[in-house]
């Protein structure tokens, strides 16, 4: 079998789809995208495809290897993203192929179900109560958050004060009926993610994501020493070679691999296994489309060490089309009593429709994430 064609499709809300075709007439689905950098996401692929024309898709690993060391420069957001999707795209042909699900090909499943959870609250954590309540009376129990809106690297105590008492209010309201995570999104410099960190602990939240950025990591293992609540991060790591270091340092009890950042399939099981060496536990970042979420759940279900799965379904940046929009079998991914069944089909499990992709494609936009400033006018972290 040989690759014959890449095509993306740039779609609302803010994905990119990525078709391969092969000499053999299966075709094969990814989701390669930065939020925000769609179009360097594309020129990378568009690169990486001279690779990719005329070679076996069924040799993904070799591919992977290509596409990571065959540039001297590698890793990060953008190539990784780039190499995430097509890889996907790569286990999907393979699995139609063999006439498996991806997770066949991985050793068969480790679980019958797969636990997801739920945004609530918007990019300005609000009507939190509401959304929770919502969702609950269509059997979700697990969600997540904002924690804060802008917050200065020292900031005031009226700041922590707000913080807190939307947490507060949630488990007045829901005891411990619920469970929720909170997902400091980079905002909290590491001096108040003590002091946040501190002042949630009598609410036991499920765990505090990025409770400051990937690029002060150094600071996981110090804020552990500080709380019993278990830290999470991973959305903005890229490979192995950078979870490495968090294993090794310590402080982060789940990781959050994007499958269309972190290299894809290949790559994020290979994460998921140093992760369960280390005690570590899995919850796939996917704030994207189907196929993104398709591959987390192909890792979830032979993952032993994975606890849970974020989908965007009602997500606030889902502005112009829902998880499900370009998805032929949508039933295939109907969430029971808050749980995602192992996708029945063949490849990754989902169905594209290329129809609805090329007619959304001609009205898409170019998504930024908010340009954020404090009060003083400095820039502030989204
Ligand atoms: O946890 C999450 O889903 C993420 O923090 C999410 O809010 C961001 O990754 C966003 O998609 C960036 O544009
Ligand atoms: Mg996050």
């Amino acid at each position: 079998m040989k690759i014959t064609k890449l095509t993306l499709y740039r779609v609302p809300p803010r994905w990119m789809f990525l078709k391969i075709e092969t000499d053999e007439g299966i075709t094969g689905w990814g989701e390669p995208v930065i939020e925000g950098r769609a179009r360097t996401v594309e020129a990378a692929v568009n690169e990486l495809s001279e690779y990719l024309i005329g070679q076996d898709p069924l040799r993904i690993n070799d591919l992977w290897q290509v596409m990571y060391r065959g540039g001297f420069y590698r890793g990060g957001a953008i190539l990784m993203s780039a190499i995430a999707g097509i890889d996907q795209a790569l286990w999907d042909i393979k699995g139609k192929a063999l006439g498996v699900p991806v997770y066949q090909l991985l050793g068969g499943l480790v679980r019958d179900r797969m636990k997801m959870y739920s945004w609530v609250g918007g990019d300005r954590p609000a009507d939190v109560i509401d959304g929770i309540r919502t969702l609950r009376e269509i059997g979700i129990d697990t969600f997540k958050m904002n924690g804060t809106e802008e917050l200065g690297i020292i900031d005031t105590a009226k700041a922590v004060d707000a913080a807190v008492a939307r947490i507060a209010e949630i488990r007045a309201t829901f005891g411990s009926e619920i469970e929720f995570g909170i997902d400091f999104h980079g905002r909290v410099a590491a001096p108040m993610a003590k002091v946040l960190l501190r002042e949630l602990e009598p609410y036991r939240p499920l765990f505090v994501e990025e409770p400051v950025l990937a690029e002060q990591a150094e600071y996981y293992p110090r804020l552990a020493e500080s709380t019993s609540i278990p830290l999470a991060a991973g959305e903005r790591m890229y490979s192995r070679f950078e979870f490495k270091h968090v294993f090794q340092a310590g402080g982060i009890a789940i990781v959050q691999p994007d499958l269309s950042h972190a290299g894809g399939i290949t790559e994020c099981v290979k994460i998921a296994a140093m992760a369960e060496a280390y005690d570590v536990a899995l919850a796939p970042h996917c704030p994207l489309g189907p196929v993104a979420l398709a591959a987390c759940l192909q890792v979830d279900f032979v993952s032993h060490n994975a606890v849970l799965q974020e989908q965007s379904m009602g997500i606030h940046y889902n502005r112009g089309a829902e998880l499900l929009d370009y998805v032929v079998n949508k039933e295939d991914f109907q969430i029971q009593d808050g749980y995602f069944a192992p996708l029945p089909k063949p490849g990754l499990g989902v169905i594209v429709d290329e129809e609805r992709l090329i007619a959304a494609s001609k009205a898409v936009t170019d998504w930024r994430n908010p340009l954020w400033r404090h009060p003083d006018g400095s820039v502030a972290e989204w």
